[in-house]
């Protein structure tokens, strides 16, 4: 990293820069990306009425090749906003103006393959090595029919070498609760991601935040070397840069209440505040300084009158100095009064993208899926620790079953415990991971990175196997300590009627996740309606007696079509013996007949699970399908 002290620093902005790959942009440099009177409004409430409020108004600018170009203002000053306008990736309000890639107006689907949006938090999958998070990313978004493997490993060697990545390689990316690589090398990989596809334009929001300032330099010097190295134009939103890194930036842009204060190259910046009187003083970082004298001062009534018209003033005295003022106020007028006029539009279905195919796609997701899952030790082990647990207390509570009559009832018991088993162990805990997953890919499906369609069967074909591993071996406990029938036909079909329950679960859980965006309510309602499966199984209330306004439920029920397959199962053919004087179930037949439970065969009971199963999995695809369906307003 090439250091500038900071008297370097302080006479740049006045005079030349002194490292070469700091030097202006030629003019002649391509304008990869432009804007003209861009005009941003959202609809808010005042006084219980619809209002418009303007986030952006009429901006105006260029992005050049090799240009890195910072974004600055205080909070709320719109630098996100503006960002998401420029990048395609505006949600909700009306946009209005001009954008245009490489002076043509852009495309969703084509403008999506040259452009990279490194968001401000950094959504990875933790247990992945840098290599390895770099290598997937490489394999999904990379082309086949352009890169070979080698080409799309020399592409993830190269980017591991321009990040100054090599030293953690072979390190995980960490959460919260693993360590990782820092908070600046997890920053470095989710740039790199988005450089694998060799893009055109780069958008960073805050890459800064959260960094000290040694990784924050790093961060910004790189990515200023990588444009300058690939040609790429470079816009980033930054709060309060330090003097280094504020130098490192070609041009500013600098915002406040969404106007333009200044946008032009950071070494005239001072100059031209110094010219209109705002002297930046010589031992101030000039970032803190511009940010200071466009803020709105909310300290008194006066104060934040005086800050107000002294932004009112540099944005007009910026409009004059740029030649813009008359045509940008004129169409500003003309966007804020026609709705129909202005060139809002959602564009819902975006222009087809050439993909790999589908079954490269899946089986790279899922390769990563059971890469992660392995990983995941503390779920792996929870997972088959309770089923352990719940084998060995579920099947030592019910020890040993005899064919007496009090035997019906642990019969009962013991075979409901097993339909409950397969829901609550298994939605809960996988519920979590689903929800994770799912934040990641709808992140990577906002590069357009792989189908809805292959990620959901990816997941659909990494939990379904682990959750019934798990259940095998509870099964198989509770079945021989408890001894069930001792039958291998009907251990069989018991197992294979509990996969099936299982498999429901695993499309209860993948509904709930995607049909439900917070993970809080999710949580809430996901254990509310098996709770609700459980009362209505068929165990606590005869589904004959149930009031006929809920009598219904039990067509939806699954835990109640297991638990009737499974009794019939166990039931037929046995017998009880009886006390003396004591009345009590003769056979297996009148235990079905007393709890309702042979209204179907065990095998149509079987198939209605699985109905029930394509169900929530189908209704799960199609939740999730709605959810990461792009909703960006389009100009
Ligand atoms: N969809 C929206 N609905 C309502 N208000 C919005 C919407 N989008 C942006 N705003 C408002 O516009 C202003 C600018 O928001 P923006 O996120 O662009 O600011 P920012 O400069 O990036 O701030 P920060 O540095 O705090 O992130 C804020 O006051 C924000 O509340």
């Amino acid at each position: 990293m090439s250091a500038i002290s900071d008297e370097e620093v302080m006479t740049q902005y006045g005079g030349q820069p002194s490292d070469p790959s700091r030097a202006s942009i030629p003019p002649s440099a391509e304008v990869v990306l432009g804007w003209n009177n861009l005009v941003y409004k959202v609809k808010t409430k005042v006084d219980k009425k619809d209002h418009w409020r303007t986030i952006l108004h009429g901006i105006t600018g260029e992005a050049r090749a090799g240009e890195a170009i910072a974004i600055i203002g205080s909070s709320g000053a719109g630098k996100t906003t503006l960002l998401n306008a420029l990048s395609g990736r505006i949600i909700g309000g009306k946009l209005s103006g001009e954008i245009l890639y490489r002076g043509a107006p852009r495309h969703p689907g084509n403008f999506k393959r040259v452009t990279a949006y490194v968001q401000q938090d950094d959504l990875m999958h933790p247990l992945l090595t840098v290599q390895e998070t770099l290598t997937y990313a490489s394999k999904l978004r990379l082309l086949n029919s352009q890169y070979s493997a080698s080409q799309k490993s020399d592409r993830v060697n190269a980017v591991i070498q321009q990040l100054r990545l090599e030293g953690a390689r072979n390190t995980r990316i960490g959460d919260a609760t693993t360590r990782g690589v820092s908070g600046g090398e997890r920053k470095r990989v989710s740039i790199g991601t988005e450089l694998l596809t060799d893009p055109r334009l780069l958008f960073l929001d805050e890459p800064t935040s959260g960094l000290d300032s040694n990784s924050s330099e790093l961060v910004v010097e790189l990515v200023k070397k990588i444009s300058v190295e690939q040609g790429l134009a470079t816009l980033m939103t930054i709060h309060q840069p330090s003097a280094r890194i504020f130098n490192i930036f070609d041009k500013v842009i600098l915002l406040s209440q969404g106007r333009v204060v200044y946008f032009g190259p950071t070494a005239t910046a001072i100059q031209y505040f110094a010219d209109m009187g705002y002297q930046c003083p010589v031992h101030e970082n000039p970032a803190d300084y511009f940010v200071d004298i466009m803020t709105l001062d909310y300290r008194s009534e006066e104060s934040l009158a005086k800050s107000k018209e002294q932004v009112k003033l540099l944005a007009d005295k910026f409009e004059e100095y740029s030649g813009n003022r008359h045509r940008n106020s004129a169409s500003s007028e003309k966007g804020s009064i026609s709705q129909e006029n202005s060139a809002e539009k959602i564009h819902p279905t975006e222009k087809k993208l050439p993909r790999n195919n589908w079954f490269y796609e899946y089986s790279t997701l899922a390769e990563r899926d059971w890469l992660n899952a392995l990983r995941n030790m503390p779920f792996l082990s929870g997972q088959i620790m309770q089923a352990l647990f719940m084998a060995l207390l579920i099947g030592f509570m019910f020890f040993y079953l005899k064919h007496d009559a009090k035997s019906v009832q642990n019969r009962l018991g013991a075979l409901f415990i097993i339909a409950v088993n397969a829901t609550f162990p298994i939605v809960m805990p996988m519920l979590t991971l689903y929800y994770k997953e799912r934040d990641i890919m709808l992140r990577e499906r906002s590069s357009a990175t792989y189908r809805v369609t292959s990620f959901f069967i990816s997941k659909l074909t990494t939990y379904l196997p682990i959750a019934c591993i798990a259940n095998t071996v509870f099964f198989i406990g509770v079945y021989f300590i408890s001894r069930l029938s001792i039958d291998a036909g009907k251990f069989f079909i018991g197992l294979a009627t509990f996969y099936c329950m299982t498999a429901v679960s695993i499309g209860y859980l993948l509904m709930i996740g995607s049909a439900i965006a917070s993970m809080e309510v999710g949580f809430v309602i996901a254990p509310a309606l098996l709770t609700i499966q459980l009362l209505f199984g068929g165990l606590f209330a005869n589904p004959h007696t149930i009031t006929p306004v809920l009598r219904w439920i039990r067509w939806v029920n699954p835990v109640q079509y297991t638990f009737a397959a499974f009794a019939q199962n166990e039931f037929s053919g046995l017998t009880f013996s009886c006390d003396n004087n004591m009345q009590c179930y003769q056979n297996g037949a009148d235990v079905i007949d007393a709890y309702a439970l042979g209204r179907f065969t065990i095998w149509q009971n079987i198939l209605l699970i699985l109905m029930l199963a394509v169900v929530d999995i189908v209704a799960g695809y199609a939740f999730l399908r709605w959810k990461a369906k792009p909703k960006h307003i389009w100009l």
